[in-house]
């Protein structure tokens, strides 16, 4: 995917992302940073086509994401936004069929040992007929995903996956992301809340501040007290943990 100088503000008020550019290397694992209202949701939106850019271009391979159908660009893109609360009143398999309808015209058509390998990848097979209500957060967030993962995309797009998760569920969904990476050959571009996850889990990072990319590269790069603490307008310090390497702190200034 190629952001091709990508600007967009909602009606006449000021830009909220300005003149993007950015390669999304397919296979790779890319998370979005920076502080709150920098735009990296709008970003997100862009990219999985829930907004349109006011300038600027979206491509995959070379073809404008405004230009295929709905149908086209659900099989290359699955996106799974922070505030989900559609279909709660639906049982986890016929939320994870809605997904699979990219390849189906009809949900009554959707046999359910189809879209039963979805649930087990994000481990909510053992779920398959419960309401969604009937769900923790953390066991809601993982049929989302498995449902995204029905449309079999080449980019899976996640905002914040990992908000209201506790710490369990952070790392055990971490670990479900990496190996679907690695299974499924999935590109994975998030909008992680920890910037430690996002260091330690993707391949490449990109910071965005006031609507605009102010570096991009390896995290290996950003371990930078003074970048960070410029990016976050806080005072970051990076101390080494035994066992676990660099990890990103906030000290308050007094
Ligand atoms: N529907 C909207 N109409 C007008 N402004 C909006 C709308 N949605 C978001 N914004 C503004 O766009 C800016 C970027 O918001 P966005 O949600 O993309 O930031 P973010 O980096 O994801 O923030 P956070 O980390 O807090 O989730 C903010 O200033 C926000 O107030």
């Amino acid at each position: 995917m190629k952001l091709d100088n990508v600007s967009f503000s909602f009606q006449s008020a000021h830009p909220i992302i300005q003149n993007v550019s950015a390669d999304i290397q397919p296979g790779s694992i890319l998370s979005i940073v920076g502080p709150n209202g920098a735009g990296k949701s709008t970003l997100l939106k862009l990219m999985a086509h829930q907004l349109k850019p006011t300038s600027g271009k979206i491509k995959i391979d070379d073809r404008s994401i405004d230009q295929m159908s709905n149908l086209q660009r659900a099989s290359e893109i699955a996106v799974v936004n922070q505030q989900n609360n559609l279909y709660e009143d639906m049982r986890v398999i016929d939320v994870v069929k809605m997904g699979r309808l990219v390849k189906h015209h009809l949900l009554s058509t959707i046999e359910d040992k189809e879209v039963l390998p979805f649930l087990e990848m994000t481990n909510v097979s053992d779920y398959a007929y419960r309401g969604m209500l009937q769900l923790s957060g953390g066991q809601r967030q993982r049929v989302w995903i498995a449902a995204a993962l029905a449309q079999e995309p080449y980019y899976l797009l996640l905002d914040e996956p990992t908000t209201y998760l506790d710490i369990r569920y952070q790392s055990e969904l971490m670990a479900i992301i990496r190996n679907l990476h690695q299974t499924q050959k999935i590109t994975i571009v998030m909008i992680l809340h920890d910037i430690n996850q996002a260091f330690k889990i993707s391949d490449r990072l990109l910071f965005i501040k006031n609507g605009r990319l102010i570096a991009s590269g390896k995290p290996i790069q950003f371990y930078d007290e003074q970048l960070l603490s410029r990016v976050f307008q806080t005072s970051i310090h990076i101390v080494k943990i035994p066992g676990y390497g660099p990890y990103i702190i906030e000290l308050p200034s007094n």
